[in-house]
């Protein structure tokens, strides 16, 4: 599992950490694990062109530290202040001494022109073009609110070079607690974070500003509690939680999923949604709704009935939503019963908020953006920009289990707790009926008797995963290729031969 930390919580084990250590080793022990990133990523050291980026604290220091290793292994390094007399003492004198330089970054005079808010000195740009490697140590966990005028144009100009862009502990500019970015923010090719992840490394959009993420162990662990604030799951925790059948299984132990979905309008709704469910080891998959024929010409394995869900037989869990259209009906019956149910697509339009906080059995919501904007009263862009808080408020007022669709799918439960985040996604699942694929798998995975979380996180790795395979090199996909390709990566996962792909972390 990999976790993430809120700044309130690092700060908290730092604290703890640091009483024990003499004064300093902390930030030497960050600067180290950066200045080896860094060494990595230049390929030869020696003779490179290395420009610093320094803010007023600590996240400047480990920069210019790591920037005096790199001095004196033979890069050429620059440090651009953007606070003269506020700069990390301790570590511009490192710097000096190991040969690097340091000029002020902001404010003098341009091309000309006087100085103005915002604009850099003369010659920064020209240094931040030429360099082989940026370090980005404006600000880290000490920063709100987006990047302040003075350091826009050095992100800016980072973005423009061809250099490697490296941010320390998290690229200026970005929310570490929610992954938001307010502004403008350092583009990274690559985020050395110190001590554990910080939730804004792992959630879209700051995910995407971060690059390729490496977690430097500064000894921090031992001091955070055992309960993190974000979660990711890993191969072997989604092999873990998998069901697999029992000698002595019959179709009921292994669970039977109902999906109550598609239209006259819709019948590919219920065709996907079913073939999910039928990859997401259920014994059986129960199909109620007027798309019957469609679901038995595609899937002869499906119980399809015609009648109503409450008469439809035994069921472990319910699917409903993909395609119902307006059918209000079948909603309401289905968050009747008392076994889990998951609530998808026009489902979530038609679900009662009551009858759903009502429900003594699990729910589990999965909406996109514009879907969670509607039921939270807000816009998509909005749901978008702030995903961690929108998926916690839209579990919290429903006392449901969200998961919010999206290049980083989140899952939130209805009581707090750790948010799991979906390290596979892909963009090239944004394909229609996709959803629909995603909520048989996750159906089924609650009839096989998993709880709604690790149901809903399970599918969503899965899901991305296949996603991934069937995209290949980078074809598009349609969704009924991604269910058929849930098997391979089942047992991929279950191999445990494969290795995870790196989702930049
Ligand atoms: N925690 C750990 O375990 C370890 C932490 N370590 C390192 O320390 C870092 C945290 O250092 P920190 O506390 O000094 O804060 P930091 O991020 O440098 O920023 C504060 C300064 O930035 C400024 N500023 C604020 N907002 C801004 C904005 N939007 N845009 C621009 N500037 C902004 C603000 O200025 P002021 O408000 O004072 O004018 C203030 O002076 C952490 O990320 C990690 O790198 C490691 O060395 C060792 C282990
Ligand atoms: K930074």
């Amino acid at each position: 599992m990999r976790s993430a930390y809120s700044v309130e919580t690092v700060r908290a084990a730092e604290r703890e950490l640091m009483a024990r250590l003499p004064e300093g080793a902390l930030m030497q022990r960050a600067a180290s694990g950066l200045a080896a990133a860094c060494a990595e990523l230049l390929g030869r050291v020696y003779g490179s062109r290395v420009v610093l980026l320094v803010g007023s604290g600590d996240n400047g220091g480990d920069a210019l530290y790591a920037g005096a290793r790199l001095a004196r292994r033979g890069a050429g390094v620059t440090a651009l202040l953007l606070a003269p007399e506020r700069t990390h003492p301790g570590g511009l004198a490192a710097l000096r001494a190991a040969g690097g330089s340091a000029r002020e970054a902001a404010g003098g005079a341009l091309d000309g022109r006087a100085a103005e808010d915002g604009a850099v000195a003369a010659g920064v740009a020209e240094l931040i073009r030429r360099a082989d490697l940026v370090v980005d140590g404006i600000v880290g966990i000490g920063g709100s609110g987006g990047l302040r005028p003075a350091a826009v144009p050095l992100a800016v100009l980072a973005r423009a070079s061809d250099a490697v862009v490296v941010a320390v502990d998290l690229p200026s500019g970005v929310e570490a607690d929610s992954g938001e970015v307010r502004g403008e923010a350092v583009r990274a090719d690559a985020t050395v974070t110190f001590g554990t992840h910080k939730p804004g490394l792992l959630i879209d959009p700051a995910r995407e500003y971060a690059g390729a993420t490496r977690l430097v162990d500064i000894g921090l662990r031992p001091h955070l509690p055992p309960t993190a604030d974000l979660e990711a799951l890993q191969h072997a925790d989604v092999a873990a939680l998998l069901p697999s059948p029992a000698a002595e299984s019959d179709k009921y132990r292994r669970g039977v999923v109902g999906v109550a979905a598609g239209s006259a309008r819709y019948p590919g709704a219920a065709v996907l949604a079913v073939s999910g469910a039928l990859h997401g080891g259920a014994g059986a998959v129960r199909y109620v709704g007027p798309a019957g024929d469609a679901v038995i010409a595609r899937f002869p394995e499906t119980l399809v009935s015609a009648g109503p869900p409450s008469k439809a037989g035994r069921v472990q869990a319910w699917v409903v939503g993909p395609g119902v259209g307006d059918d209000a009906g079948v909603v309401d019956e289905v968050l009747a019963s008392d076994v889990p149910v998951l609530v998808d697509a026009d489902g979530l339009r038609l679900a009662d908020r009551a009858a759903v906080r009502a429900r003594t059995a699990p729910t589990l919501l999965t909406p996109h953006a514009g879907e969670a904007a509607a039921l939270l009263g807000t816009s998509r862009e909005e749901v978008e920009a702030a995903r961690l808080p929108a998926v916690r408020e839209l579990a919290a007022r429903y006392g449901a289990t969200a998961l919010l669709k999206g290049s980083t799918t989140l899952v939130a439960g209805p009581d707090g707790g750790p948010v799991r985040v979906n390290p596979t996604g892909t963009p090239w699942l944004a394909t229609a009926g996709s959803g629909d694929v995603l909520s048989g798998l996750a159906g089924s995975l609650l009839a096989g008797g998993l709880d709604a979380l690790d149901a809903a996180s399970v599918a969503a790795y899965l899901h991305g995963l296949a996603g991934r395979v069937a995209a290949g090199e980078g074809a598009p996909v349609g969704a009924s290729e991604v269910a058929a390709t849930v098997a391979r990566v089942w047992r991929d996962v279950v191999g445990g031969g494969w290795a995870a792909p790196s989702a930049g972390y």
